[in-house]
């Protein structure tokens, strides 16, 4: 038995949920090129759960779905408004969406009418939960979900208590499309493993936010506006990236485990990122990140990933910089409740084998001779 160290080229499972093939991304067979152009995320969590793109009626009939789950329970809020101050924001949604589970009689039904059922509540609570974090932490009262709108247009609403422009919630929307599903990244196999065992879906998606929340996976985000704070200028983009090569520093939002020649989720969020600049007249952040891909892509040949422009993106939302590990859950929870619906229709307990490497014939000495 020899292990490989992160499990790199293993191939672990069977899915039919999305696909990288040469570089290529799609979910349920359609590139994310596509998706990403003409799919609203609604349409997408549609097609990643039943694998297929929903009707008309079908999708109206999921909008009131979520709309009718979108709130949250009062017990969650009265929980959020008990955490300490300087709460992790993923720890805070890690936490809540296991309460939830506290909340709804039908955790434990195993049917897989009931587990699509949850997976439609998680996709709708997830948004109003961070939203709700959000303000409370600034002492200010959780804004109710509004019902007609879309997840993108009721998190930006939520979360500031005032209707969203329209660029910004199609911004919005599109990044959802862009990261709601991955194959079997981190998250998404935490989810697969924690579920293989017939626990319930509340549980997958409480292992797939801790999952995610790591600054390797989804924490990037995040990580890369530290980085682009700490620059705070064009000017020492160079220095600043160079002596981090120099020193074999990672540069956040760079690099991925499975495409070497480039995230093609990544030109979609550079473009968005120029756009926002543009219209928001500062194009600050989109230049000092197109400098640094330049340097990072020059010196080391790696290129930036699905965190690197969605940075600059979130900033020029207005969204502050440790809600974007949160809003990619927010997306990802489609994937990652399709998986588990896909891992529950056929499953298996995932148990592979460790290469021990440990010492070998020892023997245990009693404490007073040790
Ligand atoms: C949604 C997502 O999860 S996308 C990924 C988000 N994560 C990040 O952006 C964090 C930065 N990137 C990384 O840490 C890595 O590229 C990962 C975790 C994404 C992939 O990791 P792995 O496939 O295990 O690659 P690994 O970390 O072994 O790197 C291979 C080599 O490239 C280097 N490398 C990889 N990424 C980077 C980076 N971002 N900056 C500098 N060097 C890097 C490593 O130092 C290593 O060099 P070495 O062979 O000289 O030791
Ligand atoms: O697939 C991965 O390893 C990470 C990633 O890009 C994602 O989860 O979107």
């Amino acid at each position: 038995m020899t292990a490989t160290k992160g499990l790199e080229g293993i191939v672990a499972t069977t899915s039919s949920i999305s696909s990288i093939i040469d570089g290529v991304l799609t979910y349920r067979g359609i590139n994310i090129d596509d998706l990403a152009a003409h799919a609203t995320f609604e349409e997408v969590a549609y097609l990643l759960w039943h694998g297929k793109l929903p009707t008309a009626s079908q999708l109206a009939e999921l909008r009131s779905r979520l709309d009718e789950y979108a709130p949250i329970p009062a017990e969650i809020i009265e929980q959020i408004k008990l955490y300490p101050d300087g709460t992790n924001a993923m720890a805070a949604l890690r936490s809540a969406v296991s309460a939830l589970a506290l909340y709804d009689e039908a955790a434990g039904d195993m049917s897989a009418e009931a587990n699509l059922d949850k997976a439609i509540k998680l996709q709708a609570k997830l948004p109003t939960i961070v939203a709700a974090f959000a303000r409370i932490r600034e002492g200010k009262a959780p804004v109710a979900p509004k019902k007609g709108v879309s997840i993108a247009h009721n998190f930006l609403y939520m979360l500031t208590g005032e209707e969203p422009k329209e660029v910004a919630v199609k911004a919005l929307d599109q990044a959802l499309v862009l990261h709601a599903d991955h194959e079997l990244n981190a998250s998404t196999f935490a989810a697969r493993v924690t579920v293989a065992t017939l626990s319930d879906i509340y549980s997958g998606v409480t292992s797939a936010i801790g999952a995610l929340k790591g600054p390797l996976h989804g924490g990037a985000n995040e990580a890369v506006m530290v980085m682009l704070e700490e620059i705070g200028s064009i000017d020492n983009v160079e220095a600043y990236i160079t002596n981090k090569l120099n020193n074999k520093e990672k540069i956040m939002g760079f690099g991925h485990r499975v495409y070497k020649n480039g995230d093609p989720r990544a030109k979609h969020l550079q473009k968005m990122s120029r756009e926002l600049g543009e219209l928001t007249g500062n194009l600050e952040l989109y230049e000092m990140s197109v400098k640094i891909e330049e340097l990072v892509t020059g010196q080391k040949g790696l290129k930036p990933n699905v965190d690197f422009y969605s940075a600059s993106v979130y900033t020029s939302l207005g969204i502050p910089r440790d809600l974007f590990t949160p809003i990619f859950a927010i997306s990802r929870v489609s994937g990652w409740t399709a998986h588990i619906l896909e891992q529950y229709s056929d499953n298996r307990l995932i148990r592979p084998r460790a290469e021990y490497v440990g010492p070998v014939n020892q023997r245990y000495v009693p404490i007073e001779q040790r």
